[in-house]
């Protein structure tokens, strides 16, 4: 299989793909429907870019049931501090964050699901982000958890005004 699938727990699963190098440069697979499933990774339907400057903080992001999306999150150019935030309230870990560095030399892709807020930080200049989504955008849905609710390794952080507007977790809408 081109895929390694490690469980980091909550339901987050980090996946490294195989890299095939050669003389051009390498070549890899980011998402294959029937081994993502058998991961019980649900199919895609959105594909998204976002291009960053160092510093930037975008998040934390989720939409709310039942537009919820789960979020396979790759790293094509540069390297950021991903971070994924449990906001199922049944959940032992709700509150909780799991933080993974994603980059262009380990390849690797993050499975978000549904249930969480996401979020990155860019930690070089120019970095370029895709995210691959289970559900489509839905602008009335979108919800936000205040980016100051993680230790972001760069201090002089750069976000939108909508971001920088975001509740705290105690009042932000969550999951069952
Ligand atoms: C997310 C999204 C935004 N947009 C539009 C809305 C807005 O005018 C413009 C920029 O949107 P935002 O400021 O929300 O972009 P951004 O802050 O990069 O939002 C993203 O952040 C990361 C952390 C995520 O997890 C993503 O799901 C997404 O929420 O793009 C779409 O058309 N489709 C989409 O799927």
């Amino acid at each position: 299989m081109p895929f390694e699938f490690e469980n980091l727990g909550m339901g987050i699963v980090l996946i490294k793909p195989k890299v095939f190098p050669d003389k051009r440069g390498f070549f890899l697979e980011v998402f294959k429907s029937e081994d993502f499933t058998k991961a019980e990774i649900p199919n895609i339907v959105q594909t998204n870019m976002s291009f960053s400057f160092k510093g930037v903080v975008r998040g934390l992001h989720y939409q709310i049931t039942p537009k919820e999306q789960g979020k396979l999150v790759f790293v094509p150019k540069g390297k950021i501090l991903d971070v994924a935030l449990d906001l199922r309230k049944s959940s032992p870990t709700f509150g909780k964050y799991v933080k993974v560095e994603l980059n262009d030399e380990n390849h690797y892709i993050l499975w978000i699901p549904p249930g969480f807020a996401h979020g990155f930080q860019a930690l070089e200049d120019s970095i370029v982000v895709y995210f691959l989504t289970h559900n489509e955008y839905s602008k009335s849905d979108e919800r936000c958890v205040n980016y100051s609710y993680v230790d972001w390794p760069i201090k002089e952080f750069i976000i939108s005004d909508k971001d920088s507007q975001c509740p705290p977790l105690e009042k932000a809408d969550v999951f069952n």
